[in-house]
Order: C-alpha cells, then sequence, then structure tokens
C-alpha cells in the first residue's frame, strides 16, 4: 500500500535499530583510521552532479529514473524533465535499499537521548567524515554547503532583526538552543565510542547537517530518510505530486501531477507549510503563499485577581492552550490564525479557540466566567462556538482582541518598513535573506489586515444619532441566530461588525 509521506515536522516513528548496527561498526574501524582521507565537501558551485543518477542506479541495482535529469535553477540543484511527462506518469522510484537513515548508526549513538532529526545528522557527519572512502561519498558531495543554506538558525543577530515580529524569531533562538543540546549530548557520546569522528567537529558542522536533514529528509518508519536523488526536487505550494512512500514494495515514488515538456523543472508539494515554516525548517519563502498563518500570543498578567480562574477555564476550553499556560510570572500562549474570511469569501475565520480565550480574558468577574461558561454549557459546551447573549461582554472581548491585532499590524508595518528594499544589501546572501524577511513579514501582515477587517469597526451606524457602541450581528442565511437586542452601550465608543455565521464556523 502506498502511504502518503511528509517532510519533517510530522512526529517520527519509534523503530527497533539493531539491525545495521554491526556493519556500521566494520565501516568506522575500517575507513576512520589513523590516514584518514579528507573530509568530503559538499558540493561546490562548479560541480553539477552529472554521474549521480548512473552511481545511484548501480547501487540500487535497479532504474530510479528515466525521465529525468540533474541540472540547476534559482532554487539550487533541481530535476528536469528529459523528455515529455505526462500527467499520471511515474516519474522516480527509489528502492529503500539506497535511503539513508539513523539504522546506519551504532547502539551506542543511536542509544543517545537526541532526536531524529539529531540522529540522522550524526549519519551525515559520519559520512563526511569518511570522505571518499564513504559509501555515500558521490551523494555528499551533491549536498548544499552550510554557506548556500538560508535556513534561519544561520541568520545573524542583525538578519534576524528584520522578522523579529514574527514567530519565527523565538523559534529560530528556541531552535538553535535544542541544537546546542543535542550536540552536546552527541558529541559526549562519539567522544567516548568513535573519537575519530568527534575529533574537529564544530556546533557549525552540526548545525549544517541538522539544517540538511531538515530541508531534505522524509519521515519513514525509520525516523527520518534521506532519499537520494528524489532530494533535489524542489517545492511547489501547488503542486498536487508529493513523494509516496510503498513499505511493502520497498520504495519511494514520485508520480507526475502535470504534462511537462522537455527540460522543464519538475515540481512536488512538499507539504501545506507556510512561510514561517519554510523559512525556518527550509531556508526559502514563497510569494503569496497560501498556507500561511500568524501567531498571536496573549498573557493572562500574574496581577490579575482572576489570574488562576482564568487559567483554569483556558485550560478547559481553549483548545490551543498547551503547556505554557500556568508558567509563574505571566501566562500566555499562541493561537494560529490564517487568512480570515473576507467578503471574497476566502479563509477560515478566527479560531474558535481564540475567540474563546478573548472571552475568557476580558471578564472581569468570577460571575461573568460561571454565566460564559453556564451559557455555553446550554448550547454544546465549547465557549467560543456561538456568540454570547450579553452583546456587552461580546464587545469587552473584542476590545481585547481588535487593539491587539493592530498593535501587531502597526509592528509588522514598522519592521517592514525599516528593512527598506530599495537599498542595497551588503551582500548576496544579505539580499536574498532580506527578500525572504520581506516575503515573511509581508504574508503575516496580510493575515492580521485580514483578521481586523474581518472585525470590521464603523464609526457611526445610521439612524445613531449619538455615537454608541453598537455590537450587530449578521445572521447567516436562514439562521435563528440574531441577538435579542442590539446593545447600546457607553457613548462614543465604536461599533463592531461582524458575521454571526464566521462566529460559527
Ligand atoms: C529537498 S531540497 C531540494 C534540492 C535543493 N534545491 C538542492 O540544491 O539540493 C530543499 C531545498 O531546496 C530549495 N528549494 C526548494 N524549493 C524551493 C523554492 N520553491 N524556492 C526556493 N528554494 C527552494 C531550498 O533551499 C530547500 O531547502
Amino acid at each position: 500500500m502506498f502511504c502518503l509521506s511528509r517532510l519533517p515536522k510530522l512526529r517520527p516513528l519509534p523503530r527497533p535499530l539493531l539491525a545495521a548496527a554491526h556493519r556500521l561498526r566494520i565501516d568506522l574501524r575500517c575507513s576512520i583510521s589513523s590516514s584518514a582521507p579528507p573530509q568530503v565537501s559538499p558540493r561546490g558551485d562548479e560541480e553539477e552532479c552529472g554521474d549521480f543518477l548512473p552511481w545511484l542506479e548501480r547501487k540500487a541495482g535497479v532504474e530510479v529514473s528515466s525521465c529525468l535529469s540533474i541540472g540547476k535553477s534559482a532554487y539550487g540543484r533541481s530535476l528536469f524533465s528529459s523528455k515529455a511527462i505526462r500527467a499520471g506518469d511515474s516519474i522516480l522510484k527509489v528502492p529503500f535499499n539506497v535511503e539513508i537513515s539513523p539504522d546506519d548508526l551504532l547502539p551506542e549513538i543511536r542509544s543517545c537521548k537526541v532526536g531524529n532529526v539529531a540522529k540522522l545528522a550524526a549519519v551525515i557527519l559520519k559520512e563526511l567524515k569518511m570522505g571518499q572512502d564513504s559509501d555515500w561519498a558521490p551523494y555528499m558531495r551533491c549536498l548544499p554547503q552550510r554557506k548556500e543554506m538560508h535556513s534561519t538558525v544561520f541568520w545573524s543577530d542583525e538578519e534576524l532583526e528584520m522578522i523579529k515580529e514574527s514567530s519565527v524569531y523565538q523559534r529560530t533562538i528556541d531552535k538553535k538552543v535544542g541544537m546546542e543540546r543535542e550536540f552536546s549530548v552527541l558529541r559526549h557520546a562519539l567522544d567516548r565510542h568513535f573519537p575519530e569522528v568527534s575529533k574537529d567537529m564544530e556546533f557549525e558542522d552540526f548545525m549544517h547537517a541538522c539544517a540538511l536533514v531538515e530541508s531534505r529528509a522524509w519521515e519513514s518508519s525509520k525516523g527520518y530518510s534521506l532519499v537520494p536523488f528524489a532530494d533535489f526536487l524542489n517545492h511547489d505550494g501547488l503542486a498536487k505530486a508529493v513523494l509516496l512512500r510503498d513499505e511493502q514494495k520497498q520504495f519511494s515514488e514520485v508520480i507526475a501531477d502535470r504534462n511537462y515538456a522537455p527540460g522543464e523543472q519538475v515540481l512536488i508539494s512538499y507539504g501545506k507549510f507556510s512561510n514561517a515554516i519554510l523559512l525556518l525548517d527550509f531556508g526559502f519563502t514563497i510569494p503569496h503563499n497560501i498556507h500561511d498563518e500568524v501567531q498571536i500570543q496573549f498573557n493572562v498578567p500574574l496581577q490579575d485577581p482572576l489570574f488562576k480562574m482564568k487559567l483554569y477555564f483556558l485550560q478547559r476550553h481553549c483548545l490551543q492552550i498547551t503547556r505554557k499556560f500556568g508558567i509563574s510570572k505571566c501566562s500566555a500562549d499562541n493561537f494560529t490564525i490564517k487568512e480570515v474570511r473576507s467578503a471574497k469569501g476566502k479563509g477560515t475565520g478566527i479560531p474558535q479557540s481564540l475567540h474563546a480565550a478573548v472571552r475568557v480574558l476580558s471578564c472581569t468577574s468570577l460571575e461573568e466566567l460561571n454565566d460564559m461558561e453556564e451559557e455555553a454549557a446550554q448550547n454544546d459546551g465549547r465557549l467560543g462556538r456561538r456568540p454570547l447573549k450579553n452583546i456587552n461582554r461580546e464587545i469587552q472581548a473584542h476590545q481585547l482582541l481588535l487593539p491587539h491585532i493592530t498593535k501587531l499590524i502597526d509592528q509588522y508595518s514598522a519592521s517592514a518598513k525599516l528593512m527598506n528594499p530599495t537599498g542595497c544589501p551588503a551582500s548576496k546572501r544579505g539580499g536574498i535573506r532580506r527578500s525572504m524577511a520581506c516575503e515573511l513579514l509581508a504574508g503575516e501582515l496580510h493575515i492580521l489586515k485580514s483578521a481586523a477587517s474581518w472585525l470590521e469597526i464603523k464609526e457611526s451606524v445610521s439612524g445613531v444619532r449619538n455615537p454608541s457602541l453598537v455590537f450587530w450581528w449578521v445572521p447567516a442565511a436562514g439562521s435563528q441566530s440574531e441577538p435579542s437586542s442590539l446593545g447600546a452601550c457607553k457613548s462614543g465608543v465604536r461599533i463592531i461588525r461582524f458575521s454571526c455565521s464566521l462566529l460559527q464556523s
């Protein structure tokens, strides 16, 4: 049976890893001797990997592809059609026997308390160290060098400053801290069992190997596996073609999702990834990414007299509330919003969990919290599912959300302006990263703006003489859920109008 295989974000599957251990022990002892050959450098710019496919097919013992050839594009190493391809054609088949997985590690290293990315990174480090003696030397030579990679862990502090508004900023810092921890664990184990491998190994080498894994390994029954040749395929967020894995027949395959004329670059989808994920893990962004999303963070201040109760309610009702709530100084959690449905009908609306959260956070008494829960219980129990009957409370909640989003919009706009895309970057690499930062911020800003305009604000409403706050539900077609009254409260407050049908989506 074929099963869909996705790039690194999915949880790896555990498996027993004893089978390959003996082979590796022999490899290490024989090949990493005192007269170890020079390390293989991943590809130089001049190298075109032209002999790579015949080499891989010899190693696999079968044909891997009869219609693709390796070349270069603006995306780096790429696969091109060498003859006409029709939608539905099988364009490559890579047998599992030429995949690289953490199976190729010794038990002493495999049992290290590090994740699957770090384990596969250790295999790459070992193969690179073995130089020309590595069974994988022709493949290792085709991999991108560190200086060619743009995952944000390689960005300088100054470059990271450009994206400080985005969650990618903090995720990069957290990721680097995690990598440092894993490096020290792995290094300790290598020093102990295989000093030949860890000799002269720097943290930067480990980061490079981890970035290679994250940007080109697929989830497999062995954790993550590198699928040589298939990993020269670049990403198109709209492509339907993906890498398929047939666990029974033991090969990975790609089926063309459209016709290709000879010489065209063939693209697949790595998955439905936002620019935030693409930048963090793959080192690139795509313009107008339909999978973009923004993380919005809310805090419950410790000095809030209802702090504990609100935490309790949030944990109970807000689906996305997870680990971070409950930490000491202030509690916060992230909510993911995608493009909010606009007048054109795109997007998915403000997530229910966020609705629920702002309702809880805006409460000023225990009575309000209890009333809200009681009201939810009369429906399906979910706090964010239906509009509150008490319009004033609903307004209270949205007065918390809208300014929050507006503030983020201002911050994003200021950062985007500071980047000055017309100015001359210090280097080509600096220019590439700056345009990625621009693309990331532009996509996230677009989403924030869509959320703000969804929470449409009007200064007055016809028929209301004195400016007063009116909260107007626009019922979904055929819906009975129009509120019993239009709430008019504090004079001078703005009008919020939004669609009840979206709230219920
Ligand atoms: C699986 S590899 C594909 C082969 C890669 N181009 C190479 O040189 O080896 C993934 C990497 O290719 C590049 N890439 C893939 N799709 C891209 C795209 N749509 N735009 C820019 N870079 C892309 C990124 O550097 C990414 O980390």
